[in-house]
């Protein structure tokens, strides 16, 4: 039985995790914790989600409390909420799941540094299938069109949604960029203005915030009298949620390093 601990247990994909810890064989839910002062702390996780059979598992206010009841540490949190928690795990050496998005270029770098050295990690901004199949979509899609066709990212995320673009656009855009011999100076985020023609070494990225969109992204390809547009839409959190169980169960015991859900999904 894996023994997973979850950070961010009160928040929406926290939450939704660990009702699906719930139902999964072969893990269960070892610790929660959350931010200090969180209203969560010192509840069961059975009111935190209004459950109707307690848990028995209370929430903590920090990992440092919890880290050596599990095996694997499951975080949507916050980028420096993630950071914090995977130099702390650099002394416990415990395997984790990392979906949180907005991390600085530095930050990232950090985090797959720590865990080549110091624990097994899967990372990735989108832990859905279909996210993982569209990267593969996109990959061929760039090198079957060619440099004829213009590339055009559209994300659409919930008005809570504190980082833009999405982690899944950027990596869209780095997957298309990569298929391209380009690199991340190719992105353009936004346009205002008198912006003049279109380069053609440019990879859009626009950013959409409203209501309670769970997450959609479109990569359009324009070119020569046609047009292909490929779109994944999420229709629930579960979807995200049962990806992070199934890389959860799929890292531990595995060697120090960074892997992806392609790893985990055995895409590569
Ligand atoms: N990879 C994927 O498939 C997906 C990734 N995400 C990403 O996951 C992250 C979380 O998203 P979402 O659940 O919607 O956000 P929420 O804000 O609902 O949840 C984040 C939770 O983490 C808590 N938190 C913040 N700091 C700490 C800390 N130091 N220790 C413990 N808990 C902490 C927050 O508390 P408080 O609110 O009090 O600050 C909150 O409860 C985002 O980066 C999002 O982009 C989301 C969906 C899918
Ligand atoms: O914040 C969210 O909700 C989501 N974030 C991820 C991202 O930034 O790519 C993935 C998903 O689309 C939901």
């Amino acid at each position: 039985m894996v023994r997973a601990i979850v950070a961010g247990a009160a928040g929406r994909m926290g939450s939704t995790i660990i009702r699906n810890i719930l139902q999964t064989e072969g893990i269960e839910l070892a610790a929660a914790f959350e931010r200090p002062g969180s209203p969560a702390v010192g509840q069961d996780v059975a009111e935190v989600l209004g459950l109707s059979e307690r848990t028995g598992v209370v929430v903590e206010d920090s990992l440092e409390k919890v880290i050596e009841r599990g095996e694997v540490i499951i975080d949507f949190t916050f980028h420096e909420a993630s950071l914090a928690h995977a130099r702390l795990n650099a002394r416990y050496g415990k395997a984790m799941v990392i979906g949180t998005t907005g991390f600085t270029k530095e930050e990232l770098a950090e985090i797959h540094d720590l865990a080549r050295k110091h624990f097994p990690l899967v990372q990735a901004y989108n832990m859905s299938l279909g996210i993982n199949l569209l990267y593969r979509l996109v990959e061929l899609a760039t090198r079957v069109l060619g440099e004829d066709f213009d590339i055009e990212i559209v994300e659409a995320h919930h008005r809570l949604k504190k980082d833009a673009p999405s982690g899944t656009a950027l990596a869209l855009a780095q997957v298309a960029a990569r298929a391209r011999g380009w690199d991340d100076s190719s992105f353009r985020f936004c346009r205002e203005g008198l912006v003049g023609e279109r380069p053609r070494r440019e990879i859009g990225i626009q950013t959409l915030r409203a209501g309670e969109i769970v997450g959609e992204h479109t990569v359009l390809f324009a070119g020569p009298g046609e047009r292909l547009e490929l779109t994944h839409r999420a229709a629930s959190r579960d979807t995200f949620a049962r990806g992070a169980v199934r890389a959860a169960l799929w890292v531990v015991g595995r060697a120090p390093g960074v892997y992806d859900m392609q790893d985990v999904l055995g895409l590569k």
